[in-house]
């Protein structure tokens, strides 16, 4: 099996959560994905690294993140893959909310003004969060070239009425699931 296949078994077998669920946007459902178990696991997060450059491999970005806190570990993984494939990916966190003390930033990480960054997210449902994490990024003077998600709960036609592609590593019937 080569790398897709195997992140796909990891998500299937560590993530994916069956039961009564309040999402992030309010919405209930019956099972959850939760790929923080995957994204912070030792044989995983490597492949989440190599399998979200392969998927974003012809978009031109010198930076990855996304909103704290599931974005995170992708943009992390993202950054190892790459310096292990001699390429130069800085991270960053997109906060919540501003800082109030120390210097008060909301995007932690190297400056992003004037650069081409991703956003990434684990999994995005209505694509509140990681458009979230857009607004803020287009404010600082980034241009966003587009978002990345390892699973797509049905978020693409937000992100794309917001002006920007959409892919998704893994879609729910990749899963077995249905929205
Ligand atoms: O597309 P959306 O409707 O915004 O939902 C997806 C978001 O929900 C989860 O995060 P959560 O809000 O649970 O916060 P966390 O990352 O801090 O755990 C997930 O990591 C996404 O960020
Ligand atoms: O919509 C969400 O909040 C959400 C759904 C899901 O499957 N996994 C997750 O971490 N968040």
């Amino acid at each position: 099996m080569g790398d897709h296949d195997d992140l796909r078994k990891f998500i299937s077998d560590l993530a994916v959560v069956h039961g009564r669920v309040v999402l992030s946007s309010g919405r209930e459902a019956d099972w959850y994905v939760d790929l923080r178990r995957v994204t912070l696991h030792h044989a995983a997060a490597p492949l989440v690294g190599r399998v979200m450059l392969d998927l974003t491999a012809d978009w031109d970005f010198d930076a990855v993140g996304g909103l704290t806190l599931g974005a995170d570990p992708v943009a992390g993984s993202m950054l190892h893959a790459a310096s292990a494939a001699g390429r130069r990916l800085d991270a960053f966190v997109v906060r919540k909310a501003e800082k109030t003390h120390g210097l008060q930033r909301r995007i932690e990480g190297p400056e992003v003004a004037g650069r081409r960054v991703l956003a990434v997210e684990d999994t995005s449902t209505t694509g509140g969060s990681v458009l979230t994490a857009v607004e803020a990024l287009q404010e600082a003077g980034a241009e966003v070239v587009g978002v990345a998600v390892i699973v797509d709960r049905g978020a693409g036609d937000a992100v794309r009425a917001a002006g920007l592609p959409y892919r998704a590593a893994y879609t729910l019937p990749d899963l077995g699931l249905v929205a």
